[in-house]
């Protein structure tokens, strides 16, 4: 039975549990001074699905993202991702056991090429100048596949012909190209995209979602935030809503367009701040479809 078929059968409610989830978080907890960002009682992702993690403005989705992937230090909680413990590991231990994230291209990164910042995201980085001569000659066979592997990825996302130009020199489309290229580095067996489709015309926009499916028939489980509901509805499997830090609904699409808690919650966050851009989009998407 495929991810697909048996997610069709998890019932639609906060913390569900999944028939096979590749991350279970227990009690994430994080805040900022007086203000609790996140408060999750219990969340799983099924293993080989696209989840999307919705929410409006402030809902806590980055900040749960930064927990998850060991960026941001928790207040509390544990989780464990492909049954094995996670919560403290720092961020590229995290990446190293499979569940990597997406980052903007910092300034930095944007003077390097294509390439390079391929090359810079590959494992075994460190430890150079320490290696002898066997540790030298395995670490050169490494160099090799992890030149190939930049290639191919490349190709993939046709950034190839790009592979010398710098970073910088990409359009906004092609650095959310680059970003997911440089996460598959290291064969991850989930990705983390943060809001994968801001800024990028429609034309790259179809695109990305073709690589975000193919990622998912790959076997790559996917989790997302994003704000654009035409996506979100169009290419998730699963989708989980935030509101004020705690998981306030699950489901498939279906169930998300018609729950009440949901609009709920979009309505009232856009009665405290007014409606702008891609949020006001959000919630006409789900008012619209009730
Ligand atoms: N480093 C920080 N210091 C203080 N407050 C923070 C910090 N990071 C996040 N917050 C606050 O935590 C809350 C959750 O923010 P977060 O960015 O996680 O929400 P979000 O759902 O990702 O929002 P958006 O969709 O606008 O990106 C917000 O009130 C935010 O202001």
């Amino acid at each position: 039975m495929s991810s697909e078929q048996t997610i069709a059968e998890v019932s639609a409610e906060p913390g569900a549990a999944k028939p096979d989830p590749i991350l279970v978080a227990d009690g994430p907890r994080r805040s900022f001074g007086g203000l609790t960002a996140v408060d999750v009682d219990h969340l799983q992702v099924q293993r080989g699905t696209i989840t999307a993690l919705i929410g409006p403005n402030g809902a806590g989705k980055s900040t749960l993202f930064n927990v998850l992937t060991g960026f941001d230090r928790a207040d509390s909680g544990s989780w464990a991702f492909e049954g094995g413990r996670i919560n403290g590991l720092p961020g590229h231990q995290v990446a190293q056991r499979g569940m990597v994230r997406t980052f903007q291209l910092t300034k930095a990164l944007t003077r390097l090429t294509v390439l390079e910042n391929m090359l810079l995201a590959a494992p075994g980085q460190s430890g150079e100048r320490f290696l002898g001569s066997f540790l030298r000659w395995r670490w050169a066979r490494q160099e090799d596949s992890n030149r190939e592997r930049a290639e191919s990825l490349l190709e993939r996302f046709r950034l190839a012909h790009m592979r010398d130009e710098t970073a910088g020199s990409l359009s906004g489309g092609q650095r959310k190209l680059l970003e997911m290229a440089r996460a598959l580095m290291v064969r991850p067996s989930m990705v983390m995209l943060d809001e994968p489709m801001a800024g990028v015309n429609p034309v790259l926009v179809e695109s990305l979602l073709e690589h975000i499916s193919a990622l998912r028939d790959e076997g790559t489980t996917v989790l997302f935030v994003e704000h654009d509901m035409d996506v979100i509805m169009g290419i998730s499997d699963w989708i989980v809503v935030m509101a004020e830090g705690r998981v306030i609904a699950e489901g498939r699409p279906d169930d998300i367009r018609s729950n009440q808690v949901v609009i709920d919650a979009y309505l009232g966050a856009q009665h405290d701040e007014p409606p702008q851009g891609v949020e006001s989009g959000a919630a006409e998407g789900i008012e619209e479809a009730r």
